[in-house]
């Protein structure tokens, strides 16, 4: 339920697990998406985020749990119940395109509305409407072989939204793209969820993608969901440093401290005071790349690092260094560059935004 309107979540996912054999692949997972929404799934391979895709679309059953969808149970781990693919109104992008390449473009979108029963001249105009969202209406009577694997994927996703239905799932449907056309097929992606209303879980391992698309994000780690909200939310106040380290570009730095005279010193260097590491004797503090500057800024604390790389980013640079084995990622206005063991200084500006126990949680 959505507690401000009482209305049911488009997608309620309560308490869902997925074994195989021994192995737990999805770990109890309890989110609710709101209609219309765009969650993303994302985290490290094998975290489970295709699976529990699959449990959304019916293709596998959880172990234990319940997936709704507008308040209607699909899957019930408990009952052995799964409504099938079909009967979800559910339409999954995958990432092979998987057309048939002996039909035309017009004859792989026509197709699902076929099976649905819609009328001849509904159909006609349909796959009209959706060739002209995807912007493909000129390929309309290639064949799958005739067109490119951009092109392919447009196809693949008109197919999908032909039939209205009222929830799409996305598994990494883009990975098969080149970096340019990725970009591009993001927008085109956002543009067509606006278009179509649907609510779409989109499952992908690359953050970036997550951050620019997602309405709502859940970052899974080992099965379960470590963190599950706006992307602004976790981006600001990750709960563990697996969410601070995996989302953001650059890399937000994790930097272990211990407490010394009142302080947590890191190489020589009181960033905070120790009362934010609590009870803890040793803690890790967050410093987003942004705020650790190449070059001595005055009244700020400095050490020496050993340079290893540098990124040009947007009319600045990211500069990768080494101190005392600590890897870290800091920002130099411009452009930057020094040779690899170079030394060369960082400031830290100010207070860590964020400080985490040893064991991942957040603290402070
Ligand atoms: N049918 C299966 N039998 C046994 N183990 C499986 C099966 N399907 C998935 N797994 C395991 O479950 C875990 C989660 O797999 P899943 O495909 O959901 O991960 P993912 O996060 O989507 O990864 P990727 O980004 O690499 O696709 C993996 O360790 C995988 O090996």
């Amino acid at each position: 339920m959505n507690p401000a309107n009482g209305n049911p979540a488009a997608i309620a996912i309560r308490n869902v697990s997925k074994r195989f054999g021994s192995f737990t692949a999805v770990d109890n997972v309890d989110i609710s998406v709101p209609q219309g929404a765009f969650l993303v799934l994302v985290g490290p391979s094998g975290c489970g985020k295709s699976t529990l895709l699959r449990m959304l679309a019916g293709l596998e059953t959880p172990s234990e749990g319940e997936m709704a969808f507008m308040g209607r149970t699909v899957s019930d781990g408990t009952r052995g119940l799964v409504a099938d693919a079909g009967g979800r109104d559910a339409g999954l992008v995958f990432q092979s395109y998987a057309l048939w390449p002996h039909m035309t473009v017009a004859g792989n979108i026509e197709w699902p509305l076929r099976v649905a029963k819609w009328s001849k001249a509904d159909r006609a105009a349909r796959v009209d409407e959706v060739l002209g969202l995807l912007g493909i209406s000129a390929l309309k009577e290639r064949y799958p072989a005739e067109i490119s694997g951009g092109q392919q994927q447009r196809v693949a996703i008109a197919r999908t939204i032909g039939p209205k239905p009222s929830i799409l799932l996305f598994d990494e449907p883009l990975s098969n793209l080149d970096a340019k056309l990725r970009i591009e097929m993001r927008s085109e992606l956002m543009r067509i969820h606006r278009a179509t209303g649907a609510t779409s879980v989109y499952v992908t391992h690359d953050q970036v993608e997550a951050m620019t698309m997602a309405s709502h994000v859940a970052v899974l780690n080992n099965g379960k969901v470590d963190q599950f909200g706006a992307p602004l939310e976790l981006l600001e106040n990750p709960r563990t440093t697996f969410v601070a380290t995996f989302l953001g570009t650059p890399p937000a730095n994790l930097i272990s401290v211990t407490k010394q005279d009142g302080g947590l010193v890191y190489d020589g260097l009181r960033l905070a005071d120790a009362q934010r590491a609590k009870a803890h004797d040793g803690v890790q503090l967050l410093y987003r790349a942004h705020d650790i500057k190449v070059g001595d800024i005055e009244g700020q604390l400095a050490i020496t690092a050993r340079f290893e790389e540098a990124a040009p980013i947007a009319g600045r640079t990211m500069v990768t260094a080494f101190s005392n084995g600590q890897r870290l990622t800091a920002m130099a206005d411009g452009y930057f560059s020094a040779a690899i063991g170079d030394q060369i200084r960082l400031s830290f500006l100010g207070e860590p935004s964020a400080v985490f126990a040893m064991t991942g949680e957040r603290i402070d």
